[in-house]
């Protein structure tokens, strides 16, 4: 299960959006755990704290720099406490790591070793860095965007409040991943901040930090943050409340008080305007959530492209990058395996280059040998121009990743028969319509894609990924 399945499943299951900061910080530990080994007190605290809001949070956050202060023996109880969590109850590990060197071993350490749900994570060394905490499909990652401390407004508001650094990272961030693998952290207690913050993301989890210290905004802060469904919001258990000796009862008032403003979100469904398209599953395409993952990382591209035939087109389509994220690639090769079973081949042929690594998928995944028509001819060596053993008379499916003219695959197809093979089926992802299925069948062929370039786009638009303007572009190409 994923985190933000295990998450979701925890808020109606205890009914709350509240999380609880495990911090072992021996300056808020109260009086009565004081004992002279602070971490057996800090240990007796913490498991009070989990034993009274397990039933009432969604998640727990511990602060990775508070186990880290306390040295060797601080990571032996962040150990202990991760144990002692109930497992249905999702962690969000408080790192802010940034250091894009140790990325790809930290997230393998921490989603592998330590067995956490989900990290906070800075954003300034951008995409590169998140990537690595990416790469593993039942995690996820929450952004800062936005903190509430005074000496970070120069930064934030730069360079202006009308377009502030802080949206841009909400912006720039929602295409490194997806909503279920991505959300926002946002440290304030200004609701117009949180409200521009929304509107940019409507779709994300907002964990929302230092709230509580103007509680005089506390309705008004959920009202801006929550979305029509009276959730997407992660809301802190003020720190204080985890010293009282009546946690438990203070954390289910707590909860009562959210609840409240959550049904009157509800109940007024004011907001339903923003959240219609993406909850709308009326129509959805079954391969929706590929479509907006491959546009948030970047492989479908809207503004004016030249195309290699010369044309221009409102939107480019760069399928090379699904190789540098494995769990969309993953599910790539699950789409055209769908198309593939019901056809009949002895191998599978990719064309160069674009499609090379989704044919070895393939041909990996289904135990079929592949080969490939090569582009160019070398003119040393076996100066083949086709790689890979076969036997003429065999049949082949070809795999590229678009049909645009329809060109490369019929290039591609052609060498293939000159040597003998039969080509009946040729399967690509995008299908870029405009009479290419068509120019296939003249030639004796037939095309399967697993999705039309105008699925893409109302999926896109209706999902609120991409404006009326860049619709009704792609719509009058
Ligand atoms: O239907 P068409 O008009 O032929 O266009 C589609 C082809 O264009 C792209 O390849 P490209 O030629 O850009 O080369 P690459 O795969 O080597 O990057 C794409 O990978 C398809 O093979
Ligand atoms: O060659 C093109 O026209 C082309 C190739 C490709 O990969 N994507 C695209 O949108 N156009």
């Amino acid at each position: 299960m994923n985190f933000f399945d295990k998450l979701h499943n925890n808020i109606s299951q205890n009914q709350s959006l509240l999380f609880v900061g495990l911090d072992p910080n021996p300056e808020m530990m109260p009086a009565f755990y004081q004992s002279e080994d602070v971490i057996t007190g800090l240990w007796n605290w913490l498991q009070f704290i989990i034993s009274e809001t397990s039933d009432f949070v969604c998640a727990y956050k511990p602060t990775l720099g508070f186990y880290e202060a306390l040295g060797v023996p601080g990571l032996e109880l962040l150990h202990k406490i991760l144990a002692v969590v109930p497992k249905y109850i999702p962690i969000i590990l408080d790192a802010k790591h940034s250091d894009l060197n140790t990325s790809t071993i930290f997230a393998r350490t921490v989603f592998t070793e330590w067995q956490i749900d989900a990290i906070t994570l800075s954003p300034y060394t951008g995409q590169d860095h998140v990537a690595p905490f990416l790469v593993y499909p039942d995690k996820a990652v929450f952004i800062l965007c936005c903190t509430s401390n005074l000496g970070a407004k120069t930064l934030q508001h730069y360079p202006s409040n009308e377009s502030p650094l802080y949206l841009q990272v909400v912006k720039e961030s929602k295409n490194w991943g997806t909503p279920e693998q991505l959300g926002l952290e946002v440290g304030t207690t200004n609701p117009d901040i949180l409200g521009f913050i929304r509107a940019t993301a409507p779709e994300r989890i907002i964990m929302v930090r230092s709230i509580w210290e103007e509680e005089n905004n506390f309705s008004q802060i959920l009202k801006v943050g929550l979305n029509s469904n009276g959730d997407g919001l992660l809301i802190p258990v003020p720190q204080d409340m985890l010293a009282s000796p009546k946690l438990s009862e203070e954390i289910q008032s707590l909860r009562s008080q959210i609840n409240h403003v959550r049904n009157e979100v509800i109940s007024d469904g004011s907001t339903c305007s923003v959240w219609l398209p993406d909850v709308c599953l009326l129509n959805q395409h079954p391969q929706h959530d590929l479509i907006l993952q491959l546009y948030d990382i970047g492989c479908i591209m809207f503004g004016n492209f030249v195309q290699a035939s010369g044309a221009v087109f409102p939107y480019y389509i760069d399928l090379r990058k699904i190789i540098s994220n494995p769990q969309i690639f993953n599910q790539v090769l699950s789409a055209y395996e769908e198309i593939l079973i019901n056809l009949r081949f002895d191998r599978l042929a990719g064309i160069p280059y674009g499609s090379l690594p989704t044919a070895t998928g393939l041909a990996l995944r289904l135990h079929c040998p592949m080969i490939f028509p090569r582009k160019e001819v070398k003119a040393h060596g076996t100066r083949k121009l086709i790689e890979g053993n076969f036997c003429p008379g065999e049949t082949v499916v070809v795999i590229d990743d678009i049909l645009i003219s329809g060109k490369s695959v019929m290039e591609g197809a052609e060498k293939l028969k000159s040597a003998g093979l039969n080509v009946n089926d040729i399967v690509v992802l995008i299908d870029h319509e405009q009479g290419v299925q068509d120019r296939l069948i003249e030639n004796g062929y037939q095309g399967h894609a697993v999705f039309t370039i105008s699925e893409i786009t109302n999926t896109l638009y209706l999902s609120g990924r991409i404006n009326e303007e860049q619709f009704l572009a792609f719509s009058e190409r």
